[in-house]
């Protein structure tokens, strides 16, 4: 039986080039998702334009607004919850979200983090593979929880690092393995193939050893 369309909420800071990926694939059919809401932290988001062409609504908190992070991203995640979401996608999403805030989300909201993770949490992961003399780089996509970068990764997609290349040329070339790997991962999760459980992470019923590689 076909399962019901995932009503995915997607939250940006940025470009939304990721965002733009999940819109052309359920555009084209292979993403068996609702897209229902776009929300940044940055008024000034290029990806709110693409929400908007799409006819997707979109929301922007701004957090000068809040006393404090935990207050924001607790409005933040009431709003979301409003839209009544199976599954939050975190495209580009440059906050550090509050514990409290994740807490009941677990399980449903998802990152893509340009590392191979569990290398590089955090920011300038380019920068620091390189500095690092790595041979491979990549991007993951991950189960968020309250530890930067640290909850457990669903699948990853690998690039060599070529010489001469810098930050920006490796990021380039990452990209458009990225916009693969999220598609990916949220049709497998529309498919209700992949799921987070206590012990880790399910794939068609089994627990994975290791990450899937797209
Ligand atoms: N509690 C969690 N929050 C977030 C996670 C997570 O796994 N757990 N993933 C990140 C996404 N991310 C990397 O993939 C990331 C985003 C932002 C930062 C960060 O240091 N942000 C600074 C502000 C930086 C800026 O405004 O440019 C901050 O919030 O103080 C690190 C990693 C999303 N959140
Ligand atoms: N720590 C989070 C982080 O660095 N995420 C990265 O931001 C970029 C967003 O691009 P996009 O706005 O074009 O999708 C992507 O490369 C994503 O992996």
């Amino acid at each position: 039986m076909t399962p019901t369309p995932l009503r995915v909420a997607v939250l940006i800071s940025g470009r939304g080039s990721n965002l733009q990926a999940l819109i052309a694939a359920r555009r084209s059919g292979e993403l068996a998702i609702e897209l229902i809401l776009v929300a940044s932290n940055r008024p000034a988001a290029e990806g709110l334009r693409h929400a908007e062409a799409a006819g997707i609504p979109t929301l922007v908190l701004d957090p000068a607004a809040w006393p404090d992070r935990a207050a924001y991203d607790a409005e933040l995640f009431a709003r979301i919850a409003a839209a009544a979401p199976d599954l939050i996608v975190l495209a580009g999403f440059m906050r550090v979200l509050d514990a409290a805030a994740l807490a009941p989300w677990a399980g449903r909201i998802i990152n893509i983090h340009p590392s191979l993770l569990p290398k590089y949490p955090g920011l300038h992961t380019h920068k620091r593979a390189l500095a690092a003399g790595d041979a491979l780089h990549g991007a993951s996509v991950h189960f968020v929880t309250a530890e930067l970068d640290g909850g457990p990764v669903l699948a990853r997609t690998e690039i060599a690092i070529e010489p001469g290349d810098t930050p920006d040329s490796l990021a380039q070339r990452l990209l458009l393995r990225e916009h693969v790997l999220l598609c990916q991962c949220v049709q497998w999760l529309a498919q209700r193939r992949a799921e987070l459980r206590a012990d880790g992470v399910y794939f068609d019923g089994r627990l994975l050893a290791q990450s899937l590689q797209v």
